[in-house]
């Protein structure tokens, strides 16, 4: 039997300990990569795959990269969510006899990336852990990168841990098996991706260690356990001191408000829905943060706004000093634009990365403390001077480095050239030995000229001889006997030395060796030193991004003209003249339509908003909570004057883009949402419901709508804002005290149809469905044939209604509440049952067509109906609710008898026509329903 090589042994035996990562195998001045893992890499690097004996009747697959490339293959396959092991030769090549020895020295991994040219500047790289215990969820969140380590914990609850999850959006998860399965199904199609390994070994001792023994006291059991684990899963993959760990930021869940991940996407904190990039997300609207580590903060700040008002409070002093001083905010801002990524630079020193350039930006960081430093306290603001009198300035540290480091050191650490002139004294000696060796050489060419007479007489240098003197052949005759003695001939000429010349090449030689290896040392020592001070210098980075993100807050502030908001510990949420701080920042020519909002605790906490498509339902809806969360995080917030409670959660159901979990249909994720939602809000939340129901048939839809109303109504009591198509809810002002009606005022003029963008009490009549339609282009005949089906079901429903009590109630047998509205209308038994088909489809057809309201896109189909040329030039008084059917406008009234075939095809194809939400499409979805509806109508 064949047996594998000795090589190919070391080979699978090292193999065994990196079993799910892809094993680059240092061989000489390659990495190779054998078996399934060579087969793997080559197909995702695209580089070649061949074969090597490895002593086996076939050979064995291999690829491999030169070791000096090896980082951007190893990111590549780390983008791919494939984890590396690097193992490297251990000693020299013959310090021992026979195979050299080889080890393991790292495991990269998503969440273990220390290279910064694969990290994203503004944003942290989180690998988290996640542990059961003690009754507990645990979740530990660490950037490597930078040292920051987040731990907290809470009563086992799923929804907790997605949520909690979310925030830090990890690219890798350890932990609990279990745990992570949730985690992969919920949060991984979520994020970009996320690499997951259960993960059960812990290290509490030398976690214990690390930390030191005070802050590991302070840990709750639960907590240990999860930061043992992370530990240990560190130490393992890292294999080295991991000194940028310095600190356990230990955090209790109810210090921030609750945002589920859906809500923080549907609100687009961080980035878009659609594009899923920060573009056009609050956090691109405030990021005007000068350092990489101020941009991080604002994300984790926006990301958990508080709920001790009295650091919320702190916040908006800084910011309000930042705000209106200019000369303040543009003095801090001078400071901060020359401050590096102090947490990354730590990192890299910890980790034995940085060079002679880290040190140097470290140094020309330190160097811009003082001023930050003076001009904060100097400030008034009693927050920034309280920060700044935190701020470390460690100006031993600059100084040690400016005393030691060249003003342009290389890339390199290993080849000299860093250390300053007057730093070492035997460092200079040998630079002077060097020199002057240098200087004698270059002076013998002439001395040798002069004394031989031979002008082409020259001294040279090459690797293998050293320095020599060269004659050419011509000129042999004219060398004094016994001069020089002959090193190598070449074809035309003869090469000397001289023993002066040797003694003064060895000095030379020996010199730069020894000078190279000090300034190797020297560096080394100063980087130790800095090493040192790691935890000073990560509370100073600290400082510095916090001041960094108060005046990008001040800055942002002052150019959208934000105010302050008033904080208080009551219910109410008062809001004048409140704008969506991003549509209103991406709309040209300032034409945003502001809206109040008042929620009482003695008034009305629910407000019930009706209106068409377009109106501007969801943009209110989400302005009010980007308005809590702007208060909360300590930033001003887009109104006139905005007085709020601090809300403990805000919970969203609104219906972008929200299933793409899991396959499943927007109602069934509607639901869960709500299910979450009646459990969890608390009188001190936000409740935001968008179309509320509609993903069901629609009596369906509205008794569930109905229902759930009233329960956050009679049970919860949490303020609430509810948009829904359902204008029969309306009546529910009259049964629900608490509740109001309002709706997006809109103005008809002719055949047009203006959006006024403003909010009035009130419920709106109609949805403007069918005027949809026809904006839309369908063909003139089925718009008239819709508006006269219209006016027979609305006429056919009144009488109905007479027959009823009002309004419609929580349903005791769906069966029987699911076809009202048409089953009514005639009584020929096979009608009814076609009709009851026809409801079924109809449903069907809402299902299919739910995934295509998952996207909003405004812009396109906004584009398609008449806008106000000046809405602020529209007379308030104007602000009316009209009928789209003003009499003169609605087509003769049709005689409504049985229906025929063709106008049930109408029906189901005019219920389309209501159904279709061109809002929450893309413009692609949007063009292809249309012309579905357009071929329909064809053939109709
Ligand atoms: N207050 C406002 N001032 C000016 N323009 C606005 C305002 N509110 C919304 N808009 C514009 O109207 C567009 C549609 O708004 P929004 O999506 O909120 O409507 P909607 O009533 O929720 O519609 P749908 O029911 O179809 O979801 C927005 O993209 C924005 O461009």
């Amino acid at each position: 039997m064949a047996t594998l090589t000795p090589m190919m042994q070391q080979y699978v035996k090292i193999k065994e300990e990196a079993k799910d990562a892809i094993l680059f195998f240092r061989l000489g001045d390659f990495y190779e990569i054998f078996f399934d893992d060579a087969i793997t890499a080559s197909r995702e690097l695209e580089i070649t795959l061949t074969g090597r004996n490895a002593g086996l009747e076939e050979k064995a697959p291999m690829c491999g990269v030169p070791y000096h490339a090896a980082e951007g293959y190893v990111q590549r396959l780390i983008e791919k969510g494939y984890k590396v092991a690097i193992c490297e030769q251990v000693e020299t090549p013959g310090e021992s006899k026979g195979m050299m020895r080889r080890e393991i020295v790292r495991v990269v991994t998503p969440g273990t990336l220390m290279e910064s040219r694969a990290l994203g500047e503004k944003s942290n790289n989180y690998l988290v852990c996640v542990t059961r215990s003690h009754g507990m969820t645990a979740i530990a969140a660490c950037d490597l990168s930078t040292g920051d380590l987040h731990v907290t914990s809470a009563p086992e609850s799923e929804e907790w841990l997605k949520g909690e999850v979310g925030v830090y959006q990890p690219v890798e998860a350890i932990g609990d098996a279990q745990l992570l399965q949730l985690l992969e199904s919920q949060i991984a199609p979520l994020e970009r991706r996320l690499v997951c390994t259960p993960w059960e070994k812990g290290k509490e001792d030398g976690a214990r260690e690390q930390f030191g023994e005070a802050s590991w006291a302070r840990l709750d059991e639960e907590r240990r356990v999860c930061v043992a684990r992370l530990f240990a899963y560190l130490a393992e993959t890292q294999k080295r001191a991991l000194g940028q760990l310095t600190k356990i930021s230990v955090y209790e869940p109810n210090h921030y408000m609750i945002l589920d991940p859906f809500t923080r996407r549907n609100l687009e904190l961080t980035e878009t829905v659609r594009e899923r990039s920060k573009k056009g997300s609050l956090l691109w609207l405030l990021d005007r943060t000068k350092t990489s580590m101020g941009a991080r903060t604002l994300r984790r700040w926006i990301d958990k706004p508080l709920l001790q008002r009295g650091t919320i409070e702190d916040r908006l002093e800084a910011v309000e000093y930042l705000h209106r001083d200019l000369i303040l905010r543009g003095d801090v801002q001078e400071a901060l634009r020359e401050i590096y990524d102090l947490e990354r630079l730590v990192g890299r020193v910890a980790f034995g990365s940085a060079n002679g350039r880290d040190l140097i930006a470290l140094r020309d960081s330190l160097i811009q403390i003082p001023a930050l430093k003076s001009v904060c306290l100097n400030s008034g603001s009693q927050t920034l001077a309280a920060t700044a009198q935190r701020m470390d300035e460690c100006a031993d540290l600059a100084e040690a480095i400016a005393a030691a480091i060249t003003d342009e050191p290389p890339v390199s650490v290993r080849d000299g050239g860093l250390i300053r002139k007057g730093y070492h004294e035997h460092l200079d000696q040998l630079r002077e030995a060097s020199v002057n060796g240098k200087r004698w050489i270059a002076e013998l060419e002439a001395e040798e000229r002069r004394i031989t007479g031979i002008r082409s007489l020259k001294v040279g240098y090459n690797k293998v001889f050293g320095y020599y003197i060269e004659v050419t052949r011509a000129n042999l005759a004219q060398l004094p006997e016994g001069r020089y003695e002959r090193k190598q001939t070449m074809s035309n000429a003869e090469r000397y030395i001289t023993p002066e010349l040797k003694e003064k090449e060895s000095l030379i030689l020996e010199a730069e060796e020894k000078m190279a290896d000090l300034e190797y040392g020297l560096f080394l020592e100063l980087r130790e030193q800095v090493a040192e001070r790691i935890p000073r210098l990560k509370a100073l980075a600290e400082r510095v991004a916090e001041t960094d993100v108060y005046q990008a807050f001040a800055e942002a502030s002052a150019e959208k003209s934000f105010v302050r908001p008033q904080l208080h510990d009551g219910y109410d949420l008062n809001v004048d003249n409140g704008r969506h701080p991003v549509v209103e920042a991406v709309m040209e020519g300032g034409s945003f339509v502001a809206n109040a909002t008042d929620l009482a605790e003695e008034g009305a906490n629910i407000m019930l908003i009706t209106g068409p498509n377009m109106a501007g339902k969801s943009t209110y809806m989400r302005q009010v909570a980007l308005i809590s969360i702007m208060a909360q995080i300590g930033c001003f917030v887009p109104a006139d004057r905005a007085s709020v409670p601090l809300l403990d959660r805000i919970f969203t159901r609104i219906g972008a883009a929200d299933d793409l979990v899991g396959g499943q249909s927007t109602f069934m994720v509607e639901m869960a949402d709500i299910q979450v939602m009646t459990q969890q809000a608390t009188k001190d939340s936000l409740i935001i419901i968008d179309e509320l129901g509609r993903g069901t048939s629609t009596s369906e839809g509205m008794a569930i709508a109905q229902a759930v109303i009233e329960h956050v109504h009679e049970s919860i009591g949490c303020k609430a804002l509810v948009s829904t198509h359902f204008h029969e809810l309306a009546h529910l002002e009259e049964s629900l005290p608490r509740l109001r009606n309002y709706c997006m005022a809109v103005r008809e003029s002719g055949d047009k149809v203006t959006f006024l963008r403003k909010l009035v009490a009130g419920a709106a009549s109609t949805s403007y469905g069918i005027y949809c339609a026809r904006v839309a282009g369908l063909p003139g005949s089925i718009i008239d044939r819709a508006y006269g089906l219209l006016q027979g079901f609305e006429q056919a429903a009144a009488e109905v209604a007479v027959g009823q009590t009002s309004g419609i109630s929580a349903p005791k047998n769906s069966a029987s509440a699911s076809e009202p509205t048409l089953s009514k209308i005639e009584d020929e038994e096979s009608y009814a049952q076609q009709t009851v088909d026809s409801v079924k489809q109809t449903d069907m057809i809402r299902e299919e067509s739910s995934p295509l309201e998952s996207a909003v896109d405004d812009t396109v189909a906004h584009s398609t109906l008449q806008e106000p040329k000046d809405i602020a030039a529209v007379p308030s008084d104007e602000v009316v609710q009209l009928s789209i059917f003003g009499d003169d406008e609605r087509p003769a009234k049709s005689a409504h008898t049985a229906p025929a075939k063709e106008d049930l095809k109408v029906k189901k194809m005019l219920q389309r026509v209501r159904d279709v939400d061109v809002m929450n499409m893309t413009p692609l979805q949007a063009m292809q329903i249309l012309n579905e509806l357009k071929l329909e109508a064809q053939r109709l």
